[in-house]
């Protein structure tokens, strides 16, 4: 099973800018979670600074025991081996095949016979549906085929966290569904935790377990991907919904003046585009169940009590409880019990079955 990522208290800076502040939430271990966030809130710095890459000035980033931010070098790149990495571009080197590409860090940081590396390669090649293209070079070949390569190398050192920084970018939506059922897949296969930056509504409504969102320099929410698909916060309907209505503006966060002048001229953000809450999406045929959604049922039935009433509500469907269900802690399914925290965050106080920190979602 992989293992859990916990970010306390996570604050990051470039000189005089702040990036973001106070960032604290779990990544469940073995769950498929997504971080949405408008341009430029520090969705990539963020990746980085869990793996070490960054440095930010205060928190914790802790992984089986290391301090991603703070422990010893050799410690923190000894934890590195635990993440495969996949970024928006595939980062691959253009004068290498896709096999050298993907064989790489095997032959950077393992001992491993040749042999032994053709097979491991040839092994990922075929689960991100690349066989026959082994041979080709970066540049002859499309932008889904270098994403699913990306994918593989990520895949070599049998990651037990895999990072995928915005996957979906210049992919059409068919080979965006394909990429969603091969994230899903893989996470069925290898029961990795999964963390997706991403701005694609589709993956964020059908991939993951638990959803995010950077905004303002703050972790707008944490927690099961009902509770931000089901969320009033004005930011998140305006990113779900995809409208210009709403805090979320160009370049910068909108002033007050615009808001209240938009406010009284223009109709809100058209709620019907919002992604419903589809049912998330299953494994391939033949794969087998996923290992985290038990965990996860148990998990997220745990902490039912600090959420708000809709994504209760959503959560209590999804999992068809009966009404009088005794649900693990004592409460009851079917009825609101404890009153949502409504913090402007949209998410809830308290926190239990896994997750921590402030916000109880988180
Ligand atoms: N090494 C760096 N030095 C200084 N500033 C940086 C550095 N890396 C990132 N930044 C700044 O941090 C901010 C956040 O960048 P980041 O790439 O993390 O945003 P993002 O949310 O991933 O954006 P997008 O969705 O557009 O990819 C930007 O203002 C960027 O210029």
């Amino acid at each position: 099973m992989g293992t859990e990522v916990r970010v306390e208290g996570l604050t990051k800076s470039f000189g005089a800018q702040q990036i973001w502040q106070d960032v604290t939430l779990t990544l469940p271990a073995g769950e498929v979670s997504v971080l949405l966030g408008p341009s430029g809130t520090g969705k990539t710095v963020f990746l980085k600074s869990l793996i070490g890459l960054l440095k930010p000035e205060r928190g914790q980033v802790l992984v089986d025991g290391v301090d991603m931010v703070n422990s010893r070098e050799r410690d923190v790149m000894e934890a590195r081996k635990l993440f495969g990495l996949m970024f928006q571009d595939g980062a691959l080197f253009g004068s290498m095949s896709l096999f050298d590409n993907i064989a790489f860090p095997l032959r950077e940081h393992t001992g491993k016979k040749e042999s032994e590396i053709r097979r491991i390669v040839m092994e990922r090649i075929d689960v991100v549906g690349l066989l026959g293209a082994e041979g080709k070079l970066p540049g002859e070949i499309s932008g889904g085929m270098r994403k699913r390569a990306g994918l593989a190398r990520a895949l070599v050192l049998d990651p037990q966290i895999i990072l995928c920084d915005e996957p979906d970018s210049g992919l059409d939506p068919v080979r965006t569904a394909f990429l969603s059922q091969l994230l899903i897949d893989l996470n069925t296969q290898i029961d990795a935790t999964m963390l997706i930056v991403t701005h694609n509504l589709d993956i964020a409504a059908t991939v993951p377990d638990n959803m995010g969102m950077l905004y303002r320099r703050n972790l707008v929410t944490f927690g099961p991907r009902e509770a931000l698909l089901t969320s009033e916060d004005p930011v998140i309907a305006q990113f779900l919904t995809a409208g210009r209505h709403g805090p979320i503006g160009m370049s910068e966060e909108k002033d007050a003046a615009t808001l209240a002048a938009e406010a009284a001229n223009s109709p809100p953000g058209d709620e019907s585009s919002r992604p419903s809450l589809v049912p998330q999406l299953a494994p391939s045929p033949g794969l087998g169940p996923r290992a985290a959604v038990a965990r996860r049922r148990e998990r997220v039935l745990g902490m039912l009590d600090h959420l708000p009433p809709a994504a209760r509500t959503a959560i209590e469907e999804s999992y068809a409880l009966e009404p009088t269900a005794v649900l693990p802690g004592g409460t009851t399914g079917g009825t609101t019990v404890g009153a949502p925290v409504g913090t402007t965050d949209g998410t809830t106080g308290g926190s239990t079955g896994g997750t921590t920190g402030k916000g109880g979602a988180r």
